[in-house]
């Protein structure tokens, strides 16, 4: 044992039992708090020092697969804020409401020294385990936390500095700790007062994507006590199901709620949002021209609403035709059908839509239907690739500039695209790639529906229905600090989630589609496609979605010479894998990969840490069910 930890146990047993409590009159209330709890709740003795627990690799399984998907939403948060400090030599850190790190980014080098000091993947950090530390004491509190050096309560982690804050799901419970640590850190405990207001930051951002995620089927209410920041940063989360009871709160708002409401002892979770407010949504959502705001205890907040996405109505025999641009959509898919009913409803509306989907599936297309049925469809349809024009570029490009307003520039001056879209329809392709000065600007004109040229001093006012387009998940990005939330809500009016094309279950029709659509741009006669061929289109994965199955059927009728298409048609990459003398199991070249890896431990034990040891991700990766990864795991590891 080391003198500096002799010394750290006898200032502590000093402390706790009130021998010298002059003498670390330095300590924090709330560390000397905890100090106490872990004497006299805990049973635990500063003289007995234990190393960080950590679990071995099944029980920490359980532990991921118990908290879901929540580590699949936290991830991006937690990059985002690895990105700023890894430089700083910190590691990041989530732990589940049981006190064990069930994810972790950290840098290669030195990883058995995070190992021996705790900061890894399957420690315990709970206070009656290990004594005082940021992860057991958010725990214990539900407050932030900053345990410098020799605030810790066990000997053996008087070198590390941690800092921690809480993650609350929408019911208020604890749901995870997020923490910051450093093995060597600087001397001052005030150094990690910026750490703190970091993970704070990040661990609000992180809860507000989960619960946006777990809400998306409800009423999405902000509150807020300042208009301006509603849309920015939005103080307080409710959600509230369609039977107008809220079914969720952010953890500031419990908070508020208990504060204001607990004297008159009225629940929230299950309470009727009109009941508790007096006004309902409807009423709300018709207020027009300022911001709606609600009154409680005497209190004024500003609310800003989202509503879900509509729920898909109940087949209907008399359900009206689609307008011809969007019938030619029309899938066997029955979901799909009624999405294209809801969009053709809101075709003559300056409803925005946003689409997600990956690339090929067709949004563009779509995007062009809607414009096409409605009443702007002799209009101009401006399509707008915001991550294909330079970032140099962009700004002119869209907003235009004012004669002579920079060299090199038209001298006539130049509309931009906005203005083009005039009395027509904006289509912003993908949107998540936009720049985020660029999004501000973007979030003006769609407030003011006005633009500012470069280098103009004069607004044009300009009327558009604005389609946005993107493959990011927009949600994750804004959780990320990449993606304005203000922005999100102003291009969300309707969301349309177009499905892959390995994710259909139209798939044939799909192909039959594309294939008279192919023949008819080319010139050529549909022919039919061979049972083998059909199999093995089936298969693909098709990562370019429809544009890819185009261009294959294309190169198959251009070089089928018999009746039928036939799988030697069909572009190499295609054919090649489907040999069937070269490859009898027909596996793709992603599941071989795929075998590979799960068939040779070490590289699975690779995967399973690059994964950050969540098996649903790896499973996802390998395009594998998780229990495949678990049988291929317990035979690497029997034991
Ligand atoms: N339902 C369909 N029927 C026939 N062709 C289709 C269909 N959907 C998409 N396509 C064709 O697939 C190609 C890709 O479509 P589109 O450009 O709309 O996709 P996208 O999702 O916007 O792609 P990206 O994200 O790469 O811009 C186009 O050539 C389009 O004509």
């Amino acid at each position: 044992m080391l003198a500096k930890q002799v010394r750290h146990i006898n200032d502590v047993l000093n402390y706790v039992y009130g021998t010298e409590p002059l003498r670390l009159s330095g300590v924090d209330t709330c560390i000397a708090e905890s100090w106490r709890r872990c004497v006299h709740r805990h049973g635990l003795n500063p003289e007995e020092m234990k190393e960080a627990l950590i679990l071995p690799d099944s029980r920490l399984r359980e532990h991921q697969e118990a908290i879901g998907d929540f580590t699949d939403i936290a991830r991006y948060g937690l990059q985002a804020l690895w990105k700023q400090i890894r430089d700083m030599g910190y590691v990041v850190l989530v732990a589940d409401a049981d006190g064990v790190v069930v994810d972790s980014l950290s840098s290669d080098s030195g990883r058995l020294a995070w190992k021996q000091a705790g900061l890894y993947l399957g420690a315990l950090w709970h206070e009656r385990q290990n004594g005082t530390s940021a992860v057991g004491m958010v725990l214990e509190t539900g407050e932030p936390a900053v345990v410098h050096r020799n605030d810790h309560f066990d000997a053996t982690h008087i070198g590390l500095s941690c800092t921690a804050a809480p993650v609350f799901d929408s019911q208020n419970r604890l749901r995870a700790v997020l923490d910051v640590s450093a093995l060597t850190p600087v001397a001052a405990k005030q150094s990690q007062y910026w750490v703190l207001q970091l993970v704070k930051h990040f661990a609000a951002l992180i809860e507000t994507a989960a619960f946006i995620r777990n809400h998306k089927q409800d009423w999405l209410i902000r509150l807020g006590h300042a208009a301006e920041f509603l849309d920015v940063t939005p103080e307080y989360l409710l959600a509230v199901n369609d039977e107008g009871n809220i079914t969720g709160a952010n953890h500031a708002f419990h908070q508020w709620f208990a504060r204001h409401a607990g004297k008159s002892g009225q629940t929230l979770i299950g309470n009727g949002f009109e009941r508790l407010f007096g006004q309902s949504l409807p009423e709300l959502c018709g207020i027009q021209n300022r911001r709606p705001t609600l009154c409680f205890d005497g209190l004024t907040l500003f609310v800003g609403i989202t509503p879900p996405p509509r729920k898909p109505a109940a087949p209907s025999r008399n359900s009206t035709p689609l307008p011809p641009e969007l019938a030619k959509l029309c899938s066997p898919d029955s979901r799909f059908n009624q999405t294209l009913q809801r969009v053709a409803g809101l075709a003559d509306t300056q409803v925005p839509v946003l689409i997600n989907g990956e690339t090929g599936s067709g949004k563009e297309l779509l995007a062009r239907a809607i414009h096409l049925s409605g009443n702007r469809a002799d209009k101009p349809f401006i399509a707008v690739n915001c991550a294909a024009i330079p970032e140099n570029l962009i700004e002119s490009e869209l907003y235009g500039y004012a004669p002579g307003s920079f060299s090199g520039a038209d001298r006539k001056g130049k509309t931009g695209l906005i203005q083009a879209a005039d009395g027509g329809t904006l289509f912003l392709d993908e949107i998540g790639d936009m720049p985020l000065y660029l999004q501000s600007r973007l979030l003006r004109v769609l407030s003011e529906r006005e633009v500012m040229p470069v280098g103009s001093i004069h607004a044009v006012k300009v009327d558009i229905r604005i389609i946005a387009a993107t493959h990011h998940d927009l949600q994750a990005n804004i959780a990320a600090g990449k993606f304005r939330e203000d922005l999100y809500y102003r291009l969300n009016g309707l969301n349309v989630v177009l499905p892959s094309l390995r994710e259909r279950d139209d798939f044939d029709y799909a192909l039959q589609t594309v294939l008279r659509h192919v023949a008819r741009n080319n010139g050529l006669t549909p022919k039919p496609v061979s049972a083998e061929a059909m199999n093995v289109m089936r298969r693909h994965r098709w990562p370019g979605n429809i544009r890819q199955l185009a261009n294959a059927l294309e190169v198959a009728l251009h070089s089928a010479k018999g009746a039928q298409i036939q799988p030697e048609d069909l572009p190499d990459y295609l054919y090649a894998q489907n040999r069937p003398s070269e490859n009898p199991s027909a596996l793709t070249e992603q599941t071989q990969n795929s075998k590979a890896i799960l068939q040779d431990p070490p590289s699975l034990q690779n995967a399973l840490q690059a994964a950050g040891g969540c098996v649903s991700r790896l499973a996802r990766d390998l395009g594998v069910s998780r229990m495949t990864v678990y049988r291929y795991l317990k035979k690497s590891c029997p034991r």
